[in-house]
């Protein structure tokens, strides 16, 4: 049994230009002749397999949100029939299910309730829910005075409490900060992992390739096609005429560790500058400052570079470089990775810290600080992928006469 179907699904909204149209409408005055019907959402069908997960592409107005709405129940379709078996966790647009007078913490409460969670469970999850989301110290005020980006921290939070079957996210993780864009894709791969379906809307073509293994592209309320990732991004891409740029931040993240050595802080720079942002290609440098809290050993210290969807780019320590960074008990110390040529494509990237024994963190882990800075690249050059390579175009020269020949006896058998 498919875990989501959708079978001939159209939705149409009712508008009235003038709102005392509306309002006659809404006492049952016969007010239709003042009505256009705008189709959101014409003849939608598809179904989504237990453990798939889907991106929903589109441009502005192609339907995207109204789809996901549809499948939450938020919104009941015009026409056809959806069919959801299983517990669906949602993130849909910022404010559904929020009330900006009341407090953060009882916001959670009303949306988790939304979503299907009990009191009692609520109670159980809530000391997670405002760890995960960060916001301890502002969650018995009004959600009135947060920002938008304080608001979605909290509604993904409330949303990933309790694994789902179905994690729908709406374009919401947008507006989040950086750091907490890492940390939400981290959690939603560890789901995928454990089997958790995703539905996904994203303008983020790597955010699309890395986290779905399929794509259904809607435009102007069709489905116009649903293939690969690659294949879509491909056909969306065609699709639109204008691209956009990305945006970027740095805060505090995760911990874990068995704390006989401690770090203290993880700090990037440039030219003798703590930096947050870079240009593509320059020489930086990773301050680490550490403290050994009791008699060990050993000590590797290492770190980890990964793009914005958790996708490791770069990572080494000081065992693999066959250094020793120093470990006396009591005493606190800074050392410095240096990256002399951070050639990485433009986007935000985060890092991770780890102070451990040998040569990997999981043999013996004192401290590892995972999203420990937050470091956006820009770059003036455009290229594909990851990382800019050295490439030149060498100038053509004649082949050997020998060679050309034999090519050409070639082609003319
Ligand atoms: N409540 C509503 N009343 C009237 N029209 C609506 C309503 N909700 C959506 N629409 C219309 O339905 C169409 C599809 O909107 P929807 O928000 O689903 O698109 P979208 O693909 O999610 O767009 P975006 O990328 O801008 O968020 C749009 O033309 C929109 O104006």
């Amino acid at each position: 049994m498919a875990l989501i179907s959708v079978e001939n699904v159209s939705k149409v909204f009712s508008i009235y230009p003038l709102r005392r149209h509306k309002l006659q409408a809404l006492l049952g005055i016969d007010a239709s002749r003042h009505c256009i019907n705008k189709w959101a959402l014409k003849e939608i069908s598809f179904s989504i397999e237990a453990g798939e997960s889907i991106a929903i592409v589109g441009r502005n107005g192609s339907g995207k949100s109204t789809l996901l709405k549809l499948i939450c129940q938020t919104l009941s379709p015009s026409e056809g029939l959806i069919t959801v078996n299983g517990r669906i966790g949602a993130l849909l647009e910022l404010g559904i299910g929020f009330h900006e007078e009341l407090s953060g913490r009882e916001n959670v409460y009303i949306s988790g309730q939304l979503l299907g969670m009990s009191r009692h469970e609520i109670d159980q999850h809530i000391d997670s829910i405002i760890g995960f989301s960060e916001l301890a110290e502002y969650i018995d005020i009004q959600l009135k005075k947060y920002s938008s980006g304080m608001q979605m921290r909290l509604a993904f939070s409330v949303a990933t409490a309790v694994r789902p079957e179905i994690l729908i996210v709406d374009e919401a993780l947008s507006v989040g900060d950086a750091y907490f864009q890492h940390k939400c894709f981290d959690k939603i791969k560890a789901f995928q992992a454990l089997g958790t379906s995703l539905l996904f809307v994203s303008h983020d073509p790597l955010a699309v390739k890395t986290l779905c293994d399929r794509a259904i592209l809607l435009d102007k309320g069709k489905m116009l096609a649903d293939d690969s990732p690659a294949a879509i991004l491909d056909y969306y891409n065609a699709l639109i005429s204008n691209s956009e740029n990305n945006k970027i931040c740095i805060d505090e993240g995760v911990r874990s560790g068995t704390g006989e050595a401690k770090l203290l802080a993880v700090d990037v720079y440039k030219d003798n500058e703590k930096i947050q942002a870079v240009l593509s290609g320059s020489k930086i440098q990773i301050h680490v400052t550490y403290q050994v809290v009791q008699k060990i050993p050993d000590l590797t210290i290492g770190f980890l570079i990964k793009d914005r969807v958790g996708n490791e780019v770069f990572g080494s320590n000081t065992f693999l470089m066959q250094k020793k960074p120093p470990l006396k008990q009591g005493e606190k110390f800074q050392i410095i990775f240096e990256l002399a040529d951070f050639r990485l494509a433009a986007g935000s990237y985060n890092l991770s810290i780890a102070l451990h024994s040998s040569y990997h963190h999981l043999i013996k882990n004192y401290d590892w600080w995972d999203h420990a800075a937050t470091i956006t690249v820009i770059s003036d050059e455009v290229f594909a992928g990851v990382v800019r390579l050295d490439a030149a175009y060498l100038d053509g020269s004649p082949i050997e006469l020998s060679l050309q020949s034999c090519i050409e006896s070639e082609n003319n058998e």
